[in-house]
């Protein structure tokens, strides 16, 4: 052990209270978005630095307390999602590229609705139980909380279901873009079916790009699909994955096969295996663990992610490494496997029949 008050001891034990008080940063975050902190700063681009009176006029109408929405921008500017101005005493917030992630843009996108979809009460019932993962595996935290898995909870809850499509939109749409840029695995292909496809907004992007593909199929759980609108080409399909999956030439499918365990994942690719021809592809887009850890935005984020999926969706769920996806899918059978690096956040993986 180092000496008592020496520079190494005060920083570790800075480091372990910075540590143990982390949970006011998301639930903060979760607090400018509820009040729409982001889009009140941002103002159609100006973004000109507001004192937290100015905010709170702009997104209370009656009262509110500005002193506390100060302390929450003051904290959250340490964590770089608010740049604070200081002139004569009195503080003021601006947007850094972290925070305009928050704006709303003009399709009604922004970040926000994931950061609100990841605090739910549901999901926050189940963060107390992280250690029970450990301690019996066969049940995760969530299902633990709230007596049922995930996908089942939010199917009787509309609310939650349509927070979990505008969260899946507000974080895919950006993703697609520049997926589509770096990409060019869709050529030729004609019938695409996007597996867990939400609310049909990647293929719809898909489809935009690439007119050889006459045909998709947004397939999804069937109260996810009832509530998809209307998109050209398109024909929104529900169904269990773990069944059966539509007939294409080519299958996409984004941040579903993490979510669940090894013997779920084969039995997922299984069922895309069957429904293409000979030649076929299934283009998976997940979020891919480096095999080393180390402390960047990047690898917190996978790492994070992955105790998000332990605890909320399966216990044995996971984020991969590339190597683990490429065995998953030899022991299906897709024989040829590629990986495309698009985006920081997820990696395409292309497995040929
Ligand atoms: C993490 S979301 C990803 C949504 C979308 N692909 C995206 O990235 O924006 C996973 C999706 O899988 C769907 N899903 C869950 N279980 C399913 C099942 N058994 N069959 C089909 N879809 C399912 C969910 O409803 C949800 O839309």
């Amino acid at each position: 052990m180092e000496k008592e008050g020496s520079e190494t001891r005060n920083q570790s034990r800075l480091a372990i209270l910075e540590l143990a008080n982390m949970i006011s940063v998301p639930m903060s975050l979760n607090a400018v978005v509820r009040l729409n902190v982001a889009d009140a700063i941002w103002q159609g681009g100006s973004n000109t630095p507001l004192s937290a009176d100015q905010i709170i006029s702009r997104v209370i109408h009656s009262g509110g307390d500005a002193d506390n929405l100060q302390r929450i921008l003051r904290m959250l500017s340490s964590y770089g999602v608010f740049e604070e101005h200081v002139s004569e005493g009195e503080r003021k917030y601006s947007l850094t590229d972290v925070g305009k992630t928050l704006v709303t843009d003009e399709d009604g996108l922004s970040y926000g609705p994931y950061v609100l979809q990841h605090h739910q009460d549901a999901l926050m019932r189940a963060w107390p139980l992280v250690h029970e993962a450990v301690v019996d595996p066969n049940k995760e935290p969530f299902d633990k909380a709230n007596g049922e898995p995930a996908y089942g909870y939010y199917s009787k809850q509309p609310e939650m279901n349509e927070l979990m499509v505008k969260a899946m939109s507000g974080v895919s749409v950006p993703f697609m873009r520049a997926m589509l840029e770096g990409y060019d695995g869709f050529q030729g292909v004609e019938r695409l079916v996007d597996v867990g496809g939400s609310g049909g907004d990647c293929l719809r992007m898909i489809l935009q790009k690439h007119p050889n593909v006459k045909e998709g199929i947004n397939f999804d759980l069937p109260e996810v699909v009832a509530k998809a609108p209307q998109i050209p080409r398109v024909t929104h399909v529900g169904g269990d994955m773990f069944k059966s999956i539509p007939q294409g030439d080519a299958i996409f499918m984004k941040w579903v096969l993490t979510t669940w365990t090894d013997e779920e994942c084969k039995q997922i690719m299984q069922n895309c295996y069957k429904s293409l021809p000979e030649g076929g592809k299934l283009i998976a887009c997940e979020p891919v663990l480096p095999e080393h850890s180390d402390d960047s935005h990047r690898t917190r984020a996978l790492l994070e992610g992955d105790i998000f999926v332990m605890t909320i969706y399966r216990a044995k769920g996971k984020h991969r490494t590339e190597e683990q996806f490429k065995q998953l899918a030899i022991s299906v059978g897709f024989p040829s496997f590629r990986s495309f690096h698009v985006d920081h956040f997820y990696t395409v993986l292309e497995f040929q029949k």
